[in-house]
């Protein structure tokens, strides 16, 4: 289809130079321009192409970037972005030095506040009215869009339980499609889903109990209907939230049959919406599936483990537990903090709950770990999925704080395994019930061992392995995955080089250590999170301690927020890439 109207409009400002009846044609035009690029470029599809006309009636209605716009997770943004300026860069979706996955403020003045975890929005909108009246201006709109599974958040409730109390002149808007990346669960989606076939919606409104003004359902997609009602909003005052209902991935079959999959599909052919076949070579496992066939095959074994997920069974792979155990396995929904306490519950009572979160959401429930697991010295096993640089998600999704956060907190053993075999077995430790809270990191993406099903053992906690032993005056001590890329390294390296993996970064292995710093006067760490706080501060904190004169280089993340880009192109910005660690080496040699 040539693109007649598309091709006009560089910002809001031309949009609303269209007519009524040329803004659905606009929309299908949009669709297709976020189906073409998606389908070679890989993001978030589904989720945007279920906005396409709110963002087009945002636009038109309200008098953006003066009146204030955030979209909750953001992931939903890119209709948004390719009307407010960013059409000609989309194609660089996601890619190194292309523009962002997500809402980000240093982008565009559209992009009021800078998103990629759930549930924020609300606050964020709450603030950002608030000053607008503190500073008198009292016709700025303030509208925040979030999603069915994020509103459930309590996050999202803490937000709205303080506007309620507020004469915010601020519109929410819940995008209500029944799913999120997984199907929405909980109590609240019964009572949404209750509410769009009309059962008893008024009389008991709980959006009308936290003083809202309720407004809807209506079909999101109707794109007449709702450049109505968004004009009849902007008229009222205080705060009000708009019920919309729509499909995720609407547009495209495909997408809309499997929402799951489409959620972020990868390649497919924009014509059809089939995705593009995977080669049939036999490839090593995700190590979220070595996590999740693992915690069932251990389940089956063991009837006092339980698997908790905050709203990521796909992504986590809890779901194989969840199909086969119901009773044994949860999806809370986005809630890492109840999903940790919850766990922590547990534990008192003798189960032995495995909470699988990725390592950038687990900083949602930061105080949780501590008060609620750690002080309690409760053996709750954290399974931090995700944990290192993640590629195209960027800056608000890299796992790169967890050794450091986890690593100064008191009782908690912090473990990366070096592959698919040390996970298994690190799990199958965990499940033989441990004294302390346990966190076992692992990155996003494939392992490289196929054969990877072998009988479990147990690991000894505080144990490191020499994996490279030479007469050199150089060591690399890794820990985790990343240990990988310093063996391709030494792989290629003819100089004498001696590699350890340390498997755990606490308790450290201090009887090795030693004995590796007096064999080796240069120590090079290696690890895939923040240098500060992390795994090399740890040998550094310990040569001082003991007063030894080696000379440590730290290699890891450095002090600065890395964005997106492709996890290769990453690592190697952050010299943790297997050339970068082999420079360092020459360099130090
Ligand atoms: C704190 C946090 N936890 C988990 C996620 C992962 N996540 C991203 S989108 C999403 C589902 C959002 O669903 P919903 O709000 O209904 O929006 P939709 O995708 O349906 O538009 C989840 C769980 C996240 N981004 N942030
Ligand atoms: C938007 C969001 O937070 C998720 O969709 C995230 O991008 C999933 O990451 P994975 O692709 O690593 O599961
Ligand atoms: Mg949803």
């Amino acid at each position: 289809m040539k693109e007649k109207l598309l091709s006009r409009i560089k910002y809001p400002q031309d949009l609303r130079k269209l007519s009524l009846d040329q803004l659905p044609i606009l929309a299908q035009e949009l669709r297709n321009f976020v189906i073409n690029i998606v389908a070679t470029k890989e993001g978030h599809l589904g989720a945007s192409l279920g906005v396409i006309e709110l963002t087009i009636a945002l636009h038109y209605i309200f008098d953006t970037p003066n009146d204030l716009l955030v979209w909750d997770v953001g992931h939903q943004a890119y209709p948004h972005k390719i009307l407010t300026g960013r059409k000609d860069l989309f194609h660089t979706n996601r890619q190194l030095h292309g523009i962002s996955g997500f809402p980000k403020r240093s982008e565009s003045e559209y992009d009021t506040f800078g998103v990629g975890h759930s549930s924020t929005s609300i606050s964020a909108v709450l603030g950002m009215a608030i000053a607008s009246k503190l500073k008198g201006n009292i016709t700025k709109q303030h509208i925040a869009v979030i999603g069915d599974a994020s509103i459930a958040s309590g996050m999202a409730f803490e937000g709205l339980n303080h506007a309620g109390v507020t004469d915010a002149n601020m519109l929410v808007i819940l995008n209500d499609n029944s799913i999120g990346i997984d199907p929405s669960v909980g109590a609240l989606k019964e009572y949404l889903t209750k509410a769009k076939v009309g059962y008893k919606p008024k009389t008991d409104n709980i959006i009308e109990a936290l003083n809202f003004s309720y407004f809807g359902p209506v079909d999101g997609h109707d794109l007449p209907g709702l450049l109505k009602t968004l004009e009849n909003l902007k008229n009222k005052k205080g705060p009000k939230l708009l019920h919309i209902i729509t499909t995720k991935g609407k547009g495209l079959k495909q997408a809309e049959e499997n929402q799951v999959k489409y959620h972020a599909p990868g390649k497919f052919d924009a014509a059809t919406g089939e995705l593009v076949p995977k080669k049939d070579t036999q490839e090593p496992p995700k190590f979220q599936d070595v996590f999740g066939h693992t915690i069932l095959e251990l389940a089956r074994k063991n009837k006092d483990i339980i698997g908790i997920t905050p709203a990521m069974p796909t992504g986590s792979s809890l779901k194989y537990m969840m199909e086969e155990m119901p009773d044994r396995a949860f999806d809370v929904g986005i809630a890492e903090q109840h999903a940790v306490t919850l766990a922590a519950g547990m534990a008192t009572q003798g189960l032995i709950p495995f909470c699988t979160i990725y390592s950038t959401f687990l900083q949602r429930a930061y105080d949780q770990l501590i008060h609620d697991v750690a002080l309690q010295n409760l053996p709750v096993v954290f399974c931090i999925d995700r944990a290192g640089l993640v590629g195209a998600d960027g800056a608000t999704h890299h796992g790169v704080f967890d050794i450091a956060y986890t690593n100064c907190i008191p009782n908690m053993i912090v473990a990366a395994p070096l592959d698919e075999i040390e996970l298994r077995n690190l799990l199958y430790t965990a499940s033989l019930r441990l004294d302390n809270p346990i966190s076992i990191r692992y990155p996003r993406g494939r392992g490289r061992i196929l054969d990877w099903k072998k009988d479990m053992t147990e690991v000894p906690i505080g144990k490191a392995k020499c994996l490279l032993e030479m007469d050199s005056d150089i060591a690399i001590l890794s820990t985790g995955t990343i240990g990988s890329n310093v063996s391709d390294t030494l792989d290629t390296l003819s100089a004498k080089v001696s590699h350890y993996h340390f498997c755990f970064i606490k308790p450290l292995d201090k009887e090795l250590l030693k004995e590796i710093l007096q064999k080796h006067k240069i120590i090079i760490t290696v690890e895939d999170g923040v240098i500060k706080g992390g795994f090399g501060h740890s040998i550094i904190s310990f040569v001082n301690e003991n007063k030894l004169g080696n000379k440590i280089y730290t290699l890891g993340i450095p002090d600065n927020f890395i964005h997106h880009g492709t996890t290769e192109e990453l690592q190697d910005i952050c010299g943790i890439s297997s050339s970068k660690i082999k420079e360092t080496i020459l360099r130090l040699l």
